[in-house]
């Protein structure tokens, strides 16, 4: 049997919340695409008290903000990148150009082909998120996209130097200090001072994913990147602390991120409240953490491993952690989440900021059909085809003109009958 043992806010007041914030974005957007560089410039006056003379940073910016990075702290984002790029770099590696004779002297095959520009948004409203330019700017450039440009708002009314740096150390070509749907609008549409790019990636908060969304079809997205979800799924195997910990690091990062703890085990289920009160004693974050869990934590205990499973596959979260005697099980049958942390020596966090693979994953959902930000959202797949005989030739077209016909397509007809007639040897019969 499941048991909801605790519950979070119901449905509607996530679906008000959204409706709320899509007017919100569709008229910033409204405004930015008529008055350009001047509502850009307004809105992060309104929003972020930040007008510099420029929001892009000129190369003595650049370097003045890394020479304020400690040596120690570059290294730190120095070996974080390298095992960015090392799986990064496996997975493009693993995306092949193919081209194969299909019938005698038909000839299909794809190109990989990067994307020629990209706009990365980096978050940083509540926190610094400087992982995000390693996971976006590094990730667009092992797949080879020639212009990565990259936004982040200032913090603490400044450009936040670790970000600055990541992005620099990342390959970023332009790097702006601009947050918010005013600089995801700034980079989609583009301005006066900022030349429009062909995709934006990047998570950021409810606004971020929103304008994101809404600009979608003008420019592509990587995928629905919104705030923070997180699940553990756990038996007997760990202790109620180590799942206390696991969730409400997660719950840090805002107050509407939800946290799951999906449990077989009455022990973990009983004892869980307590060890969260514990553990957010010892958390400078506590007055976030603590107002997500309360109203968006939830406790789900079930009998068996298929009843978590189903749990798992409903709520279909952005990150699930599984600490488990056997965590493989839900690796071989999970088909709906973002990214899959298995056993207890690992955890989100190590995704998050240094592991190797992509923290920017789907939220609300989206995981039933895009996995995340990977260096494949960067390449588009483009087919070909030749036919290097008159009798291939023929053949396909004899095909083709029938099936023209039952669609009533004359024109379409006409393309193949004309060369069947000019590349039929004479005397063939029809
Ligand atoms: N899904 C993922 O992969 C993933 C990964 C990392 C972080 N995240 C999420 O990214 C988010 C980061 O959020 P954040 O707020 O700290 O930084 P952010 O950079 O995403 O957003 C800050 C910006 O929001 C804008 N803003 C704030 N209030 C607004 C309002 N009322 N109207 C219009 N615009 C407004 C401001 O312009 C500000 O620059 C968190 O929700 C976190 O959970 C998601
Ligand atoms: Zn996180």
């Amino acid at each position: 049997m499941i048991q909801h043992i605790k519950q979070g806010k119901p449905a509607e007041v996530k679906a008000d919340m959204n409706a709320q914030v899509r007017a919100t974005v569709e008229a910033i957007l409204k405004d930015i695409e008529t008055r350009g560089d001047e509502a850009v410039r307004e809105y992060s006056a309104k929003f972020d008290k930040w007008q510099p003379a420029s929001f892009r940073l000129g190369a003595e910016e650049i370097a003045a903000c890394i020479a304020a990075v400690p040596e120690k702290a570059l290294d730190d984002i120095r070996f974080a990148q390298a095992q960015i790029r090392r799986f990064a770099q496996v997975q493009r590696d693993s995306l092949k150009d193919v081209e194969v004779e299909t019938l005698p002297g038909v000839v299909l095959g794809h190109r990989n082909i990067p994307m020629n520009s990209v706009g990365c948004y980096i978050p940083g409203g509540k926190y610094p998120l400087i992982a995000s330019a390693h996971m976006s700017v590094l990730t667009a450039k092992v797949a080879g996209v020639k212009r990565v440009i990259a936004c982040a708002p200032p913090f603490e009314g400044r450009p936040c130097p670790e970000i600055v740096a990541a992005m620099h150390l990342a390959g970023a070509d332009e790097i702006y200090c601009l947050g918010g749907v005013q600089a995801v609008a700034a980079m989609a549409i583009g301005t006066e001072s900022i030349a429009p790019v062909d995709m934006i990636v990047g998570p950021g908060n409810a606004f971020v994913a929103e304008a994101k969304r809404q600009l979608f079809g003008r420019v592509g997205i990587d995928l629905f990147a919104g705030p923070t979800e997180t699940m553990v799924i756990c038996d007997d195997s760990v202790d109620a602390e180590l799942v206390a910990v696991d969730l409400l690091g997660q719950a840090e990062h805002g107050p509407t991120s939800p946290a799951y703890c999906i449990t077989t085990s009455k022990t973990i289920a009983a004892e869980l409240p307590a060890a969260i009160d514990k553990v957010l004693a010892r958390l400078d974050t506590a007055p976030v953490a603590s107002v997500s869990w309360c109203d968006y934590g939830e406790i789900i205990l079930c009998d068996s491993d298929e009843e978590a499973l189903q749990e798992a596959e409903r709520l279909c979260s952005e990150h699930v952690q599984v600490m488990t005697k056997d965590p493989d099980w839900y690796l071989q049958r999970m088909t709906r989440y973002g990214a899959l942390f298995l056993g207890h020596r690992t955890n989100v966090s190590y995704g998050d900021k240094v592991i190797g693979t992509n923290h920017t994953l789907p939220t609300q959902g989206a995981g039933r059909y895009t996995g995340g930000l990977w260096v494949g959202k960067f390449i588009k797949t483009h087919t070909y085809q030749r036919v290097l005989t008159d009798e291939a030739s023929v053949m396909v077209g004899e095909y083709c003109s029938r099936l023209c016909g039952y669609e009533h397509m004359s024109g379409h007809k006409e393309q193949a009958d004309i060369r069947v007639r000019r590349l039929k040897p004479e005397g063939t019969p029809a």
